[in-house]
């Protein structure tokens, strides 16, 4: 670890805007040294929010500090806070160099610092090529490198990975794991679940401004389920919500077809057993860990698709 933690805390924090509420009492924390990831769907107000942390939107109401002061009181903005809103704010005719050029001098950073990121984002070869012939790859490295001129210590990131190939998605990575393990604090929106599940350590989902969802990937994903395909599948069901039989927690059992169901809360030993002790038939069983994907549908959608028995 290098340098100040800085965690972000958001604190009941609300925007309005006319007739729209785009976010709504809406408290986390952000925690340094790890990648958090910022999910909800298109509107949820992820954007927003982003955008009130770094002072760009008034709140309506709440607050949002970062080290526990808000943007506007930081002692030096751009060396604290690395923001990137959108990845398509460069002058065409300007080349790579040139644009980090500009924006170095307005932040006070020596021009050294300018190849040195050139350097770290894989951008040497193109770094005297006009931006208007970048891919949208290349804008998002030229945009994260304008980021980090200023070496923060808090980074917030708008969808990174917008465009990147499997191969900039595994350079992205890297790089956000490097500047997380420096102590660094990490905040990545995206709708690109199947993408950012492989990004972050921990998340913070909302919808229609709301949080809905806090606290570590492991955590939140939760010990795998799993699928049971049975003709006895009613049954089984409640065999298994009678009573634990092994001293346990009683499991948790969605039905999920006519012969289906998805345990929570008991392995496929667990299950196979109990079925073989009530003479039930099983036909398979298959362990499923949680994807982020079907986590965030679940927990962002107004009712589960599946009835479930507890
Ligand atoms: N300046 C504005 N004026 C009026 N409404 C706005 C403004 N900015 C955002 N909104 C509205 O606030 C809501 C949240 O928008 P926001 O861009 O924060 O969501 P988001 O989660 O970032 O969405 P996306 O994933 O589509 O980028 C939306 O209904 C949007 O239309």
């Amino acid at each position: 670890m290098t340098g100040d933690r800085l965690a972000i805390e958001v604190s009941r924090l609300t925007k309005r805007f006319g007739d729209v509420t785009a976010v709504r009492d809406l408290s986390f924390t952000v925690e340094p040294g790890v990648v958090t990831g910022f999910l909800g769907p298109n509107g949820a107000g992820k954007t927003t929010t982003m955008r009130m942390v770094t002072g760009l939107v008034s709140p309506t109401s709440g607050t949002a500090t970062i080290g526990g002061q808000p943007y506007s009181r930081l002692a030096r903005p751009s060396r604290t806070v690395g923001a990137v809103f959108d990845a398509n704010a460069f002058h065409p005719g300007h080349t790579a160099r040139d644009h980090l050029r500009v924006y170095a001098a307005m932040g006070g950073c020596p021009d050294s610092r300018v190849t040195e990121l050139l350097d770290l984002l894989g951008l040497a070869e193109a770094a005297d090529r006009r931006t208007r012939g970048f891919s949208t790859g290349m804008r998002q490295r030229l945009s994260l490198a304008t980021a980090l001129l200023g070496d923060p210590r808090v980074l917030l990131l708008d969808e990174p990975g917008n465009g990147l190939d499997p191969e900039g998605m595994s350079w992205l990575r890297g790089l956000l794991r490097r500047l997380a393990d420096q102590g660094r604090t990490v905040l990545v929106s995206s709708h690109m679940l199947s993408e950012i599940q492989q990004l972050v350590d921990d998340v913070v989902v909302i919808r229609r401004g709301e949080l809905v969802a806090a606290g570590p990937w492991s955590r939140l994903a939760g010990p795998p389920a799993v699928l049971v395909t049975s003709p006895d599948a009613e049954a089984l069901a409640s065999a298994l919500t009678a009573g634990p039989a092994n001293g346990g927690a009683v499991p948790f059992v969605e039905v999920v077809g006519p012969d289906r169901l998805r345990v929570h809360g008991l392995d496929a030993p667990g299950v196979a057993d109990l079925a073989a002790a009530r003479r039930l038939r099983v036909h398979e069983l298959v362990t499923e860990s949680t994807s982020l994907e079907q986590l965030f549908l679940h927990l962002t959608t107004d009712e589960a698709a599946t009835r479930c028995i507890s």
